[in-house]
């Protein structure tokens, strides 16, 4: 076992923190012990980019329980919780990472990781799938496939797999219903603001919060605000989305008019210039700008130290900068998700995790029992379904069953009024 943390005299702390989210993790303890029985990845190495915290930690120590060899690092250079990462490698996990890698130290992590030739890797984002294939091309061979855990990752996958750049089988983690509807939406929705109150310590109750994208984790962003009491305003680029958002309520609006309300704005697009230089100059004073959707480029930062007279931190993860007539606009976290990057992003709640974590850990089998061809594909529907029965046992929650005449009926065209 090798590994490369900040300090590894926080392992007694992170392992306190590991058991409290094993707690409320019960699908993924369920996979755990069913591994711990069987063994079922015995002789396979697991290479994990992912956000390094204590919910990631036990989807690694699931997949140690099964036999695997597991080598981690974080997918974002802000978000590895280093007593979470120190507690890792003292349970026996490959661990590298720290909170603030520079860009080049991040890189160096992902190659650490692939210099254990992992057989199978899993992804956030897609850096490490992409390395691959640009630096270290002689692992591929060994490849079996990946799993990919966010929208972003699967977008840029799918575009390499259409220009004929991706040579090995990716699952689709974050389109498994399973995911999108629950993590991106409800941990987001839950886990955004989580972070923005614990950094600012302002209140969300009348305020204008400004949602740009309404997809599954603007929704969940916009619902919450609302619960807080917040008056939100919905900027899309997609008409079905927008008329969505105007229906379940939300003012919908170009951002060149949603920034002159804004008391906090939230991207959450996957999108590069969402906020640049023309809507910075509309915003009003003291507006929390916060990214929770992909990398640091839905926020432009430049364009915003470009219209600046100066700009500075003024606590860990609030940047102020200062325009010309006096304004001041703050930037959370760097413009990177602000629900993991920010010193009080928690991530999302471990009930979410723990089903969004199960589907990897089945995901991870299943490439290790299957032989796929190259490409992109879904989250077989049996784990799909099957990591939403074992959620709602473990919530203590039954449903019914069709009965055999209800399931004629519907496969039927006969009966009419
Ligand atoms: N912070 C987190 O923990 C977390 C969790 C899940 C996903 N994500 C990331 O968040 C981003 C969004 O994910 P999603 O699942 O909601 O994706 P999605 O595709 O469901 O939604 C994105 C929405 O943004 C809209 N959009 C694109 N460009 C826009 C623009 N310029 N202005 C306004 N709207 C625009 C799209 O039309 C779409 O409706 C992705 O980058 C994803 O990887 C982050
Ligand atoms: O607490 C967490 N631990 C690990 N991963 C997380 C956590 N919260 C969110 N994500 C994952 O991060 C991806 C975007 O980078 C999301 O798709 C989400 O699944
Ligand atoms: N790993 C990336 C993916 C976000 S969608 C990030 O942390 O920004």
């Amino acid at each position: 076992m090798s590994y490369k943390v900040r300090d590894i005299s926080l392992a007694p702390k992170g392992k306190k923190r590991i058991k409290w989210v094993q707690r409320h993790m019960p699908v993924l303890e369920k996979i755990k012990k069913e591994f711990r029985d069987k063994k079922p990845l015995e002789g396979i190495t697991i290479g994990s980019c992912l956000h390094l915290e204590p919910k990631t930690i036990n989807l690694g120590l699931t997949l140690m329980e099964g036999g695997a060899e597991v080598a981690m690092t974080g997918c974002n250079p802000l978000s590895t919780q280093d007593d979470a990462a120190a507690a890792g490698a003292s349970l026996g996990l490959n661990i590298y990472g720290w909170r603030h890698e520079t860009t080049e130290e991040y890189y160096e992590n992902i190659h650490r990781v692939l210099d254990h030739e992992p057989d199978i890797l899993i992804d956030d984002g897609a850096d490490m799938i992409f390395l691959v294939h640009r630096e270290r091309r002689e692992l591929i061979k060994n490849i079996r496939g990946a799993s990919e855990e966010t929208t972003t990752g699967i977008q840029r996958l799918k575009a390499m797999n259409k220009d004929g750049e991706l040579k090995f089988p990716v699952i689709a983690v974050n389109n498994a219903k399973t995911k999108y509807l629950f993590d991106n939406r409800y941990g987001t929705g839950q886990s955004t603001f989580d972070a923005i109150m614990g950094t600012t310590n302002m209140l969300i109750a009348g305020k204008t919060v400004v949602v740009c994208g309404y997809g599954w984790c603007g929704k969940g962003i916009a619902l919450r605000a609302k619960g807080l009491g917040a008056e939100v305003i919905v900027t899309e680029v997609d008409p079905i989305r927008a008329l969505e958002a105007r229906m379940d309520g939300f003012r919908v609006m170009k951002i060149s008019d949603a920034v002159k309300y804004a008391d906090i704005l939230i991207t959450a697009t996957g999108n590069i210039d969402v906020v640049t230089r023309k809507e910075f100059e509309n915003m009003k004073d003291g507006c929390i700008l916060a990214n929770s959707g992909h990398f640091n480029v839905e926020i432009n930062r430049n364009d915003l130290i470009d219209i600046s007279i100066s700009h500075k931190k003024i606590n860990e993860d609030i940047e102020e900068f200062v325009l010309e007539d006096g304004r001041r606009l703050y930037l959370l976290a760097e413009g990177r998700l602000v629900n993991l990057a920010s010193s009080r992003g928690q991530g999302h709640p471990s009930e979410i995790m723990d089903i969004s974590f199960s589907l990897q850990a089945l995901s991870v089998l299943y490439l290790s029992e299957n032989e796929l061809d190259i490409g992109v594909y879904n989250v077989p529907e049996e784990i799909d379904t099957r990591v939403a029965k074992l959620k709602l046992e473990a919530m203590g929650i039954s449903i019914d069953k069709l009965t055999e005449k209800q399931k004629k009926y519907l496969s039927s065209w006969e009966e009419g009024t």
